[in-house]
């Protein structure tokens, strides 16, 4: 299956067209070696390449496939709602549908916790990286402040000042300055490690009257997979309240995929706004910031704090989350975290055969394998990982059906389609990748 003519053809194609090749740099095969596989379907657990080579996806096109690709549900949700008009550029029915839905999931999560839920009003948007960019500025606009705080390896979409030590791609390509980032934009966030409340306290100490707001991933998936410690949410709950910052807790990946209400749902902390992306729509360009309502009145034209997108709540994408979301029945998130476990034992048994020191890390459902004798808590960690043996554990996965992340530093995710079949393929491929990831040579090693 290494032979992939089609996939390098198109590759060499796009390449000619469109930067890299890609529309988004994870998906290039730069940290991993060799082509980008261009698919062309999706069914259930399996992705089929342009080759013909079919592949149980792990990726599932980073988090929102909860269901499995191309579920006949949502498919016709998607195309009832497109024979009644694509964009209409005025409100409509479903979008009230879609913020009741998102609101409603929190609300039965809190009530089961014995509090009342922190989310009372949304704004659509189209992706994860509009929603974190405009509740960074609505807690500015909220709190006059400027400066917002960040965890390194954190990666909440391709918002100027959230890139500095960010995750995903950024650690990918090792651009943790990206030009165009200017040093004035720089000079508002504040990094610091992830999991230690103690450098968030030393960051207020230092900088307390203009920080407007701590955002955090609600748990990490764009290091690998690194659950917040116990506790640490709610740490940053209290300082912030004790500073009068705002808590921004970024759900784009966990939102309505580890739990019915994501994060809130596994560990019910109130932060002031949330953001929610891909998932929430089922795949379809949709996502949402939300919050308590006497902050959200702040955001135009109740408010004074601009923001605005003429694709925002598009009927079809709305069609598709509330698919995908009225679908998603408890016994769905019992799958999710059944098929992860079972998988991320497989992973362990293989590579204690093959004898690579390894840890399987869990984030709810979201799960990555990290080569290193070590628990990870931090980006420090992660990148103090043997890195160099993903690659060949990679393709020999690649190689033998299995669709992983092209990037060490990226969760897996499952659907509630992978069934025991999806997983006899896993489970056949890892021995040999195992071994792949044991023979690997360190780089410069002679
Ligand atoms: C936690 C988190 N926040 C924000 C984003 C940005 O979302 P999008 O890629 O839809 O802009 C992502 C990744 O995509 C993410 O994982
Ligand atoms: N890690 C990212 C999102 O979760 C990967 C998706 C992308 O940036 O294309």
């Amino acid at each position: 299956m290494s032979d992939a003519p089609r996939s390098a053809e198109l590759f060499a194609r796009a390449q000619r067209v469109i930067p890299g090749g890609v529309n988004s740099p994870v998906r290039a095969f730069r940290a991993v070696g060799g082509t980008p596989r261009f698919m062309v379907s999706g069914q259930g657990p399996y992705l089929t390449d342009a080759d013909g080579h079919t592949y149980v996806d792990l990726v599932a096109s980073w988090g929102p496939m909860i269901h499995g690709h191309a579920h006949p549900q949502i498919v016709a949700a998607v195309q009832q709602a497109a024979t009644s008009g694509l964009s209409f550029g005025t409100p409509t029915i479903g979008e009230i549908e879609l913020a009741e839905e998102l609101i409603g999931k929190l609300a039965t999560a809190a009530q089961a916790h014995g509090t009342t839920s922190p989310l009372e009003e949304v704004r659509l948007v189209n992706s994860g990286t509009e929603a974190t960019m405009s509740a960074v500025r609505l807690a500015k606009g909220v709190t006059g402040r400027r400066k917002i705080v960040k965890f390194a390896g954190c990666y909440h979409g391709h918002v100027d000042a959230l890139l500095a030590s960010a995750g995903s791609g950024v650690i990918t390509f090792a651009t943790p300055d990206t030009p165009g980032v200017t040093s004035a934009q720089a000079a508002e966030t504040i990094v610091v490690p992830y999991n230690d409340l103690a450098a968030v306290e030393a960051a207020f100490a230092a900088d307390g009257p203009d920080i407007a707001a701590v955002i955090t991933e609600a748990a990490a998936g764009n290091m690998g997979a690194i659950a917040p410690k116990p506790g640490f949410n709610a740490g940053l709950r209290e300082i912030t309240e004790r500073h009068g910052a705002l808590l921004i807790m970024d759900e784009v990946m966990t939102g309505f995929r580890v739990s019915a209400a994501g994060w809130y749902g596994l560990d019910p902390v109130a932060a002031d706004l949330f953001t929610f992306g891909k998932v929430m729509s089922g795949g379809l360009p949709a996502a949402a910031f939300g919050g308590r309502r006497e902050i959200m009145a702040s955001l135009s034209p109740a408010g004074p704090v601009y923001q605005a997108g003429t694709l925002s709540g598009n009927p079809v994408a709305v069609a598709a989350g509330l698919a995908s979301l009225r679908l998603a029945t408890p016994e769905v998130y019992v799958t999710l975290d059944a098929t992860a476990r079972r998988i991320g034992a497989l992973a362990t048994q293989a590579l204690a055969e093959a004898g690579v020191a390894h840890r399987v890390q869990y984030a709810g459902n979201l799960f990555s394998v990290f080569f290193t004798d070590q628990d990870v808590t931090d980006f420090a960690g992660a990148q103090a990982a043997e890195t160099f043996r993903y690659g060949p554990f990679f393709h020999a996965m690649l190689n033998a059906g299995v669709y992983l992340p092209p990037s060490a530093f990226e969760a897996w995710f499952v659907g509630a389609a992978h069934d025991d079949r999806a997983l006899e393929i896993i489970a056949a491929a890892l021995p040999a990748a195992a071994r792949a990831a044991a023979a690997a040579a360190r780089p410069g090693a002679a």
